[in-house]
């Protein structure tokens, strides 16, 4: 193994307890030496403890294969290492020459260090508590790591001597010279005689207690507490994001379920404005944008984190693009050692989570151990070769703005401070400026976060063509159930084209699934749209619906007056005709989101839009329904009557819309129909209550619609297969 390697390089997890060394008392200061002479004087009646001796180290040492962790966490790294332990060159020994803060305070010379050691009469013993157990982050490979990086610390005439000592002290383990030995050839025999255990306590010992050399053995004892904490760590994270956590009661396993993403650098695309019926013109791809798909080994790869200076990554995404389970992803290949081995401590600090301590004043360190008590055991993350890397998901949520322009600077991680002050310091680089910073956040929420401090901005776009695919045969255990749902979700384009949307995919499984299970007619678009209306809802917008009961009325007004002019884009201004806050529809409500579009040479100006545009027609639909149903008021019809009875209005509601869009030159409203005949019907009005109330469209006004548009259908035979669809909305069971 190349020194230089296996110094930086943690690509398999580390693994070594501190426990093996027993506490750090003065139990510990108690040497080997020590035990050696009381031990042989104790011989006879000192039965408890096992017992080596010279004639034992003749027989086959134990075997790496024993010496292995079972923990899945170690196991890949164990299977690994077996050949990294074989060295590729000489160089180990010329290490030993590297320089340390503190070494021995006196350098011996050679006949003084053989001198200084007595050769043993007796032989000695070693004493190892039967009752201790290993921990399970021990592996070979860390260990291995471990001595091989303290023992480079010693110059050449201190390893000399250590070996010595080693061979002097040790003769139950080590038969033979050691002198001819270089530091991977030593930390090799020492692991296969030894075992893991013994040989990080030998080598302690005569570091500490015969060389003096405080320092390595404070460094090595402070990597094995280091490695014992990242395991717990592990485990932590593993048990908080294994499962899908937007399903606690079915305790779906997040591996079943994730599927590739497609996601990009540079973090200008459109917004995906793929569309059944209408032509989007307006959202043009911005020329700068780039579409090659990334794939989760490149965000923090080592090598473009120094090529490129990275050490703050943006992730945005449109709502339910899949930033989180992005997130998510990589927090579970990190733990079960999958990718990133590189980063020892990875720490998520979601925003919200963090909401929880608003107004909190802590220190850094505490909030660490807040949410993660394990880390108690260390009081810094400031140490050499360890990389420790932050990810905070969803600054969109996080109730407190960053504003780094009158954030107060900090860096103390010891000293309590608010922890909007930690949280906008750490971003900003100005406390663990080496740690890595990973945020995700919907678009809107970027701008809080200055250009200087974005390093590389990357964008969730969702599932390209093949992902949609690979979703539902993942998640769909029945192969040719899964088959069947991806062939209904291709004949109908509107929902393959909208199934880019992960959360949207999720709601079509789920409702597919079932129907085509049970043989039933799968359900009309409508319901699939209500239903990622409802997720979107009970997700944030309780709260703003308690504040703004007419947000939805509104939003969905606006979304019509600009079908009206063919537009998907919303203006500046817009927002305040129609008393509304972009912030509520694209932060909390998540159906609007925004771009960037090039529009002058450099100059980009930033667009508000529906997340799409078929969300825009599904809004506008929903505001003409609840107009009618809530204030009465069929917004279609031009004379403004007033007056009409129920079911007359129903029908005659429906009626205008049909014309509306028979007569029009346009194809903006045909979706637009479908989704208000859609809402008719009695399942997708009880999931619209929230916003409904009780009302019910009476089975007459839905039958004589539909002979209407049954008539229509005879008149308009070009538009016989859309017309189809719309009866299909209107009755979605067999009529
Ligand atoms: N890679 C994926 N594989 C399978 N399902 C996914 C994936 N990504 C997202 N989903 C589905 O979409 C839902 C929303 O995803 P997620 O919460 O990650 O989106 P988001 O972009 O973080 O949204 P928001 O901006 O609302 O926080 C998930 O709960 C899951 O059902």
């Amino acid at each position: 193994m190349d020194d230089e390697d296996a110094m930086s390089d943690n690509s398999v997890p580390f693994g070594y307890g501190a426990s093996a060394f027993g506490s750090e008392g003065e139990e510990e200061e108690e040497d080997v030496a020590v035990h050696r002479e009381s031990a042989l004087r104790h011989m006879e009646w000192e039965t408890a403890v096992e017992s080596y001796d010279v004639e034992r180290a003749a027989s086959p040492a134990p075997s790496y294969d024993s010496m292995c962790s079972d923990d899945g966490i170690g196991a890949q790294a164990e299977s690994r290492c077996k050949i990294q332990l074989y060295r590729k060159d000489s160089s180990g020994s010329s290490c030993c020459s590297s320089s340390s803060d503190e070494k021995p305070n006196e350098e011996p010379k050679e006949e003084e260090m053989i001198q200084e050691i007595p050769t043993p009469s007796l032989k000695p013993k070693l004493l190892i508590d039967p009752n201790e157990t290993r921990h399970p982050a021990l592996t070979v490979d860390f260990a291995f790591k471990v001595l091989q990086s303290s023992l480079k610390q010693l110059r050449e005439e201190h390893f000399k001597r250590f070996k010595r000592i080693l061979w002097e002290r040790y003769p139950e383990y080590f038969r033979d010279q050691l002198s001819s030995l270089d530091i991977i050839d030593l930390v090799d025999k020492m692991l296969e005689i030894c075992g893991l255990d013994v040989s990080l306590k030998i080598t302690l010992n005569v570091l500490l207690n015969d060389m003096k050399c405080k320092y390595v053995a404070e460094q090595l004892q402070g990597m094995c507490k280091r490695n014992e904490v990242r395991y717990e760590l592990k485990k932590t994270l593993r048990r908080l994001y294994e499962h899908v956590s937007e399903d606690p009661s079915q305790q779906t396993l997040f591996e079943d379920v994730c599927t590739d993403l497609y996601f990009t650098d540079g973090g200008n695309a459109a917004v995906n404005s793929e569309h059944e019926y209408r032509q989007i013109q307006e959202l043009q791809e911005d020329a700068r944008s780039k579409n090659n798909p990334l794939s989760l080994t490149d965000i923090f790869n080592p090598k473009d984190v120094e090529r490129r200076h990275i050490r703050t990554v943006i992730t945005k995404g449109s709502p339910g693009t899949g930033k989180s389970f992005l997130v998510q992803k990589f927090i579970l290949d990190w733990v079960e050692g999958r990718s990133h081995q590189d980063i020892f401590f990875l720490l998520p600090l979601p925003f919200r989570e963090l909401n929880q301590m608003t107004g909190e004043t802590v220190s850094f360190m505490d909030l660490i151990c807040k949410l993660y008590p394990e880390m108690k055991e260390v009081d810094t993350l400031e140490f050499e070769g360890c990389q420790v890397m932050f990810i905070c998901d969803g600054l969109d949520e996080y109730a407190t703005p960053v504003n780094f322009r009158r954030t107060a600077y900090w860096c103390d991680h010891n000293e309590p401070a608010n922890t909007n002050v930690l949280i906008t310091n750490l971003i900003r680089g100005n406390m663990l400026y080496s740690a890595y910073m990973w945020v995700t956040s919907r678009p809107v929420a970027i701008n809080q976060i200055p250009a200087e401090c974005i390093h590389q901005l990357l964008e969730v776009r969702g599932f390209s063509h093949e992902q949609r695919e690979a979703y539902f045969r993942k998640t769909i255990s029945d192969k040719e159930l899964a088959e069947r749902v991806i062939a209904y979700i291709k004949s109908c384009k509107t929902l393959y084209i909208m199934c880019y949307l992960p959360m949207f995919c999720t709601v079509v499984r789920r409702l597919l699934e079932k129907d085509l299970q049970s043989g039933e007619r799968p359900k009309g678009l409508t319901q699939f749209y209500t239903k990622l209306l409802l997720l979107h809802i009970n997700k944030r917008c309780q709260k703003l619906l308690s504040q703004d009961p007419e947000f939805f009325l509104k939003l969905g007004n606006m979304a019509f007056q600009l079908l009206e002019k063919g537009v998907f884009t919303i203006e500046k201004d817009l927002w305040d005709k129609y008393v509304l806050r972009a912030e509520d529809a694209v932060v909390t409500a998540g159906l609007c989101t925004q771009f960037y579009r090039e529009t002058f040479m450099m100059y980009q100006e930033k667009v508000d839009c529906f997340i799409h545009p078929t969300v825009q027609d599904y809004l506008a639909a929903l505001y003409v329904f609840l107009s009618f149903k809530k204030h009465k008021k069929n917004v279609l019809d031009s004379t403004k009557k007033k007056g009409f009875s129920v079911f007359k209005g129903d029908l005659e509601l429906y009626k205008s819309a049909v014309d509306k869009v028979l007569h029009s030159k346009s194809s903006n409203f045909d979706l637009f129909l479908q989704f208000l005949l859609g809402m008719s019907e009695e399942t997708n009005q009880e999931l619209l209550s929230i916003l409904l109330g009780h009302t019910r469209t009476k089975q007459e006004a839905r039958e004589e619609t539909a002979i209407y548009v049954k008539k229509m259908l005879r008149e308009y035979p070009e538009r016989k297969e859309y017309l189809q669809r719309c009866l299909d909305e209107l009755c979605p069971h067999p009529h």
